[in-house]
């Protein structure tokens, strides 16, 4: 992709930013911390957490998308508190690495796709629009999803279709894909949203047949659930004390992993029972902040896509390091 067509990219298409405010009150709790938006998107939860830090607070901006870092280089031109890293927050060590910043005061993700990744026909996410089948976030890297579709072997199809989609008519979509690319390949966002739609017996009710096979290619492509856990990893062990970690998540394998390792690492060392041990030994490192939180009826009448979101907060609290004088 040229740089050009970043930049037109990058104007074209607009982010409405879910749970906005309020994933950025429980991110920023100290104006002169460091912070990472892992998600930047169009930079709308990162302008309003600069708006929250003094001069002395610095954020980071992380995405995988060429065109979501050419809004982010702007922004950085803008404003001296704010650097970019082009790549993914599963690369979070090193990104923190190339600013000097060893522990952060918080992390966010807001996960998934954005609008102009949806909206913009040619990066081939959506079947609701047509054109060539991509679904690369970056599109630096390989294979698109019509590169994959050419050559994967039924069963890997089918069973990424079911995993990712938990479409029970996976196999019947695999079968169908593999029949269908020895006539021609399948290239375009219409093709493939149509052929599913005939390998599906039985429709759901207000919901495209096509949509649980675009979500389980998109997820599959972008490695989106195993960044997700790495990306987590990289999170908490990078979290100063107090530090917070934000997860945003639209669906529930993504929820899932999330509340799995907020609570796990919220419970604390797992000591089998009778085992004589203190208080600061069985004591956890981590807290969940409230409870899961969706978006209001009125943010959700204003933006669809808010509809499905989950926000999950963890904080490093560092009790048995504090008290043994280590933090
Ligand atoms: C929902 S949007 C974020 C919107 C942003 N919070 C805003 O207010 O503009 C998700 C963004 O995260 C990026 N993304 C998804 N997974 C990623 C990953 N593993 N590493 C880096 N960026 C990722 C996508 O490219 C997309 O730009």
């Amino acid at each position: 992709m040229t740089s050009d067509r970043s930049q037109e990219a990058g104007a074209a298409y607009a982010h409405r930013s879910v749970l906005l405010d309020s994933a950025v009150d429980y991110l920023v709790n100290d104006p002169d911390g460091h912070y990472v938006d892992g998600t930047f998107g169009r930079g709308g939860h990162s302008r309003l957490i600069l708006g929250r830090l003094g001069q002395a607070g610095g954020l980071l901006g992380i995405d995988k998308d060429p065109e979501a870092i050419t809004v982010a280089k702007n922004l950085e031109t803008e404003d001296a508190r704010f650097h970019c890293f082009h790549g993914s927050f599963a690369e979070l060590e090193r990104a923190l690495e190339s600013r000097s910043w060893p522990l952060v005061n918080g992390v966010l993700l807001d996960l998934g796709v954005s609008s102009p990744q949806l909206d913009d026909a040619s990066r081939g996410f959506s079947f609701m629009r047509d054109g060539p089948l991509d679904m690369r976030m970056n599109t630096e890297q390989s294979p698109s999803a019509a590169e994959w579709l050419a050559t994967a072997e039924e069963a890997d199809i089918a069973n990424v279709i079911f995993r990712y989609g938990e479409e029970r008519f996976s196999r019947r979509i695999a079968r169908l894909i593999v029949e269908r690319r020895q006539e021609a390949p399948v290239e375009t966002t219409r093709q493939l949203a149509e052929l599913v739609s005939e390998a599906v017996p039985k429709k759901e009710k207000h919901k495209h047949p096509a949509t649980r096979t675009f979500q389980a290619i998109r997820i599959f492509i972008n490695r989106e659930l195993e960044d997700l856990e790495v990306g987590l990893r990289a999170a908490v062990d990078h979290l100063a004390p107090g530090g917070r970690l934000v997860v945003i998540s639209f669906h529930s394998l993504e929820d899932r992993l999330v509340k799995r390792f907020m609570r796990d690492l919220a419970r604390g060392p797992q000591l089998p029972k009778g085992v004589p041990v203190t208080a600061e030994q069985d004591a956890s490192d981590f807290r969940l902040v409230g409870k899961a939180s969706k978006a209001a009826a009125e943010e959700v009448s204003d933006n669809v896509r808010a509809r499905s979101a989950v926000m999950r907060v963890l904080e490093r609290t560092d009790i048995r390091k504090n008290s043994q004088g280590s933090a």
